[in-house]
Order: C-alpha cells, then sequence, then structure tokens
C-alpha cells in the first residue's frame, strides 16, 4: 500500500491545510508515548498491543507501525490512516488492526481513542468467551455494568470492527473482550482508552481472584447506575 493509494490524494500529508499538519504531529507525539504506557501497565508482550487517536481537524487517525519493539516507536515511526484505514502519511506498515480502529471511527461518532491489548486476565475471560460480572465498585466506576463478549472474527477486515461496534452498541462499557482474542477499548481520546485498557485487566484480575474464593455478589442495578452516575460526573477535578 502506498501513501495516499485511494484517497485522490497526493502522497503524505501534503494536500492538508496547515492546522491538519500541526495536529498530526501533536498525535503522533502523544499516541508514542502512550504506546509506552502499555508495557509499564503490564498489557502487552513482545510488539501485541495498538493504540491510536483521531484526529480532530481531519478525517484522520494515527496508530502505530506493524511488529515495531515498543521501545523503537517514535512519534517519527507513527502514522496516518484514512478512516478506511488506508495509509496516508508514514513509512511503515500500518498495526494489523487498523481496519478495526477504522470501523469504530467510521461507526461511533463520540469515539477518538480506540486500544487493544492481549492483557493477561482480560484475555482469559475473553478466551471463557464470558462477560466479566460487575460485582465491584470500581466496574461500576468505569463500566457502568458487565464488560461485554463479542464474537469471534479472523484479522484482516471488518469483523472485528464490526463485532466491537455491535457489542458496544448496547452497553456503557468502554471495554469490549473479543472472544478468543482480547480486549479492545474506546475512549473519547487516546489517553481515556488506555486507562479503559488498565482498568479492565485490573478488574478482570480481581474477579478471578474472587472466584478462586467462592461465587462473588453481584452489584445492584440501583447502585451500578448511582456509582456510575457520580463516577462519570462527579469524580476527580
Ligand atoms: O492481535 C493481533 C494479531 O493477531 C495484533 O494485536 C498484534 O498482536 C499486534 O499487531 P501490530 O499492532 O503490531 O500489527
Amino acid at each position: 500500500m502506498s501513501a495516499g493509494q485511494g484517497t485522490g490524494r497526493p502522497s503524505g500529508l501534503d494536500g492538508y491545510p496547515v492546522e491538519v499538519r500541526a495536529e498530526v504531529a501533536h498525535v503522533r507525539e502523544l499516541v508514542s508515548r502512550l504506546h509506552a504506557e502499555l508495557p509499564r501497565w503490564g498489557l502487552v508482550v513482545w510488539t501485541a498491543g495498538n493504540v491510536s487517536q483521531r484526529l480532530t481537524s481531519a478525517d484522520l487517525f494515527v496508530i502505530k507501525p506493524s511488529g515495531v519493539a515498543y521501545d523503537d516507536l517514535t512519534p517519527e515511526s507513527m502514522v496516518v490512516c484514512d478512516l478506511d484505514g488506508n495509509l496516508v502519511d508514514g513509512t511503515r506498515s500500518p498495526s494489523s488492526d487498523t481496519a478495526a480502529h477504522a470501523y469504530v471511527y467510521r461507526h461511533m461518532d463520540r469515539v477518538g481513542g480506540v486500544v487493544h491489548t492481549h492483557s493477561t486476565y482480560a484475555t482469559a475471560w475473553a478466551a471463557r468467551a464470558e462477560p466479566v460480572p460487575c460485582v465491584l465498585t470500581m466496574m461500576a466506576d468505569e463500566f457502568g455494568g458487565d464488560v461485554p463478549v463479542g464474537p469471534f472474527a479472523l484479522i484482516g477486515d471488518d469483523s472485528i470492527g464490526k463485532g466491537i461496534v455491535d457489542a458496544l452498541a448496547t452497553s456503557r462499557s468502554p471495554a469490549v473482550l473479543m472472544r478468543n482474542h482480547g480486549p479492545f477499548t474506546i475512549g473519547p481520546d487516546a489517553t481515556s482508552a488506555v486507562k479503559a485498557a488498565v482498568m479492565v485487566e485490573e478488574v478482570a484480575r480481581t474477579v478471578h481472584v474472587s472466584r478462586q474464593l467462592g461465587e462473588p455478589t453481584r452489584l445492584s442495578q440501583d447502585d451500578i447506575d448511582s456509582l456510575y452516575a457520580r463516577y462519570q460526573n462527579v469524580y476527580g477535578q
């Protein structure tokens, strides 16, 4: 795939306004830095996870190149794609999950960031195709209920993206466990999606440990709604 292929634009960002190129520079730096959070929080091994953020000034997003070690990622090595997943700017092949990120951006206007990992406990629940039940205040706060499971889908076309969008359409959760694959998380920006990736691993681990001791107690729907409303609207600064 060559830069600008199928877009009718010249290669790279030359045809885009200066404010778009300035935002690309900022988002390249942000997305590069956020990739370092994945190994820091123990969410990935080797190169197995990716972060993207959509631009506000154009229908483009920034994502990592495929199969490059986290220590070697730089703002310059990030790639820019359009919302069909075509490479627009960059010298490397985009992440193998680019089509899934692009599908989410095309179908969920409120989403500005997407993250995928294979973090151990969340992926263990995905392997069992079992939603993580809402048995913790932290889950009610962050996920507003159970963490749902999406269908199994092979990589390479829109199947994963469609599975993510369909599963999240009926949930308040910013995380979905794609069956036999792993977690995908969303947010208004990439930082929020990284936070959701950290939180889903934490609650998957805690609920798993709780299950070793017996059956955890579900929160009532009223309590989940109350906790979710407080955390989403009042918590923090
Ligand atoms: O799930 C997969 C592959 O099955 C991917 O998430 C890889 O684990 C990371 O791919 P790149 O982002 O490096 O292409």
